[in-house]
């Protein structure tokens, strides 16, 4: 072996050792130990540059950590979301300067989007046949082939479903004529409530508000969505309302079981909420009659004109064949579902707020003296109450979460941030609502802060407060509009067709309230709600006084 080689190690084999020719002893033990020093170090350090990260990989500590504390971990954070939600996303979007922020629950992989330019991605993903889907979101919160009598919501036909059409356009432009119906019925079954009253203490009759709200809003809306006749009928008003509590247990269950088992489960469960079957037998036969009618219609025959959302969801279908029955009773127990809880927890809160905030009670039964005829004439209008509403939703709103979209397909954003199929792109609503970057003072309370200058005087200033010191936005807005600043009713093409109805009905319920009562709640101190996943929801046991007025507006 010649060590005068330019090569830095030997390149022969170490088997030609005694046929090595050595300049002198002492230099060749030193070039032996230099060399073999040389080698070890090149050799480690080739071993590390090259195995020294499937090294660390293979070692038992990474392996524990990778394969079961981490997972832990990740799995710990995402059961969490059951009980923290707001908190959790809170946090994300504090930390997220704007870029969307990745949330686990057990069964779902959030990806949060702030910036409107990505919220107009998301938008023009989601038209049907697209890689975005609201009903394959909705499916999977709800269940419905388990919680709605076999409803295959993403089984729907690619032009949509006929509900939009019927809430956001004929439910809204009805409003006159439904209104002053509402009006009587709702100040009746309010009154009733009330004066069974949940507790009397000291003479002072105490109800609990989420339970008798609820109750209100079932009832009105069985009137606005299915009819007359099926409000008065106690029984399918109390299984419409069982419907629901069952549906969102239902579907809970079988979202946290894994999904091989989520049919076994889903059929265990769903025999278990009879309240679907009572709905279900119920609408059936008229949602028959009703199409037999439009049979007898197309061949010229006289058949009774209806105003309600059997009717106005088979005029509004967009498919190409005609709505069957069994159709239309899925989208009728689908909207029944998404009409309830969302609009009384937002009146809920409101009546929280109004006890907190008593100052505001004054100028809005002005506004309510002034003004409620017109409101009822028109649907529209009640601009303090309306502002009253808004700012209540904004600091409680009902949902963290918004504008939900299922990945069907697999989907990437612009700057690269992808969803695998499965994953939800949404917005983190309540952390936007409660932003410095889009409101002045987010954390105080301004109840006229979204209302429009010609609506405030001196009459609407609560308590005298000095009108400099309120925070307000620079434009005026209404509950049911919809901005980059504003999501509580989604965004984009699929925003809540109902909207218009709930603000309506909001208004009625509150305004009847506010002219005939003084409100206080028995403890204002006292938690008032509780959260599971993304929900806010009122607590049953709080308790609100409701004092009549003793002249009333
Ligand atoms: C305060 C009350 C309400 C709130 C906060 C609310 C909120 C929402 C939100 C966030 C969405 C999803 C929109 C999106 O993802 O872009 C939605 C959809 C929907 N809402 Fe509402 N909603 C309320 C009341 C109602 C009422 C009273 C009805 C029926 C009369 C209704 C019917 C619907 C329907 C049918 C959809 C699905 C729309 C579609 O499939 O395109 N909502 N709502």
């Amino acid at each position: 072996m010649d060590f005068t080689s330019s090569s830095p190690w030997p390149t022969g084999a170490a088997p030609g050792l005694d046929k090595v020719t050595y300049s002198s002893p002492a230099l060749t033990d030193s070039r032996w130990t230099m060399a073999a020093l040389g080698l070890v170090l090149i050799t480690l350090i080739l071993y590390r540059a090259v195995f020294g990260d499937a090294k660390a990989k293979f070692s038992p500590s990474h392996l524990f950590n990778s394969y079961l504390i981490n997972p832990i971990i990740q799995r710990h954070k995402a059961w969490k979301f059951l009980l923290d939600g707001p908190g959790i996303i809170q946090a994300g979007y504090d930390q997220s300067n704007d870029k969307p922020f990745e949330i686990l629950s057990p069964d779902t992989r959030h990806i949060f989007i702030t910036n409107p330019s990505q919220l107009a991605e998301m938008d023009a993903a989601s038209t049907p046949g697209n890689a975005l889907s609201l009903y394959a979101a909705s499916q999977r919160a709800l269940q419905p082939m388990y919680t709605m009598h076999r409803f295959g919501w993403y089984d729907v036909p690619p032009e949509g479903l006929g509900y939009v059409r019927a809430l956001r356009t004929l439910l809204t432009n009805h409003l006159p004529n439904l209104l002053p119906e509402l009006g009587g019925m709702m100040g009746r079954k309010f009154e009733e409530l009330r004066s069974q009253g949940d507790e009397m203490v000291d003479g002072e009759r105490r109800s609990r508000v989420a339970r008798m709200i609820v109750k209100m809003v079932v009832l009105a809306n069985a009137r606005s969505i299915f009819s007359e006749e099926l409000a008065k009928n106690d029984e399918f008003v109390e299984a419409a309302l069982t419907y629901i509590e069952q549906l969102v247990i239902c579907a809970e269950i079988i979202r946290l079981v894994p999904s091989w088992l989520a049919p076994i489960v889903g059929r265990l469960v769903g025999r278990r909420n009879a309240a679907q079957r009572v709905l279900y037998n119920t609408l059936m036969p008229i949602a028959q009659r009703r199409c037999e009618e439009r049979e007898l219609a197309s061949q010229g025959q006289q058949v009774p004109k209806h105003n309600d959302c059997f009717q106005w969801i088979m005029e509004s279908s967009t498919a190409k064949t005609p709505r069957t029955a069994v159709g239309l009773v899925h989208e009728l127990m689908a909207i029944w579902f998404a009409s309830v809880h969302p609009t009384a927890i937002t009146i809920t809160i409101a009546i929280h707020d109004l006890c907190l905030h008593p100052e505001y009670l004054e100028p809005l039964r002005m506004e309510i003296s002034e003004s409620y005829a017109d409101f009822e004439r028109t649907g529209q209008g009640l601009p303090l109450l309306d502002s009253f509403i808004k700012e209540s939703a904004r600091l409680n709103p009902v949902e963290s979460i918004s504008t939900r979209r299922c990945a069907v397909r697999p989907f990437s954003f612009a700057d690269g941030t992808s969803l695998a199929v499965g994953d939800w792109a949404c917005t983190p609503v309540a952390s936007i609502l409660r932003s410095a970057r889009f409101y002045e003072d987010p954390l105080v309370f301004s109840g006229f802060r979204f209302a429009p200058a010609d609506a405030l005087n001196q009459k609407s200033n609560p308590g005298g407060t000095d009108e400099t010191k309120v925070p307000r936005q620079a434009n005026p807005s209404k509950l049911v509009d919809v901005d980059s600043a504003f999501y509580m009713w989604g965004s984009g093409r699929q925003t809540c067709p109902g909207r218009y109805y709930a603000s309506a009905l909001a208004k009625v319920i509150l305004a009847h309230i506010i002219a005939n009562f003084d409100v206080k709640l028995v403890d204002p101190d006292a938690s008032r709600t509780w959260t599971y996943r993304s929900s806010r929801i009122p607590r049953e046991d709080t308790m609100v006084v409701f004092t009549p007025l003793e002249t009333t507006c």
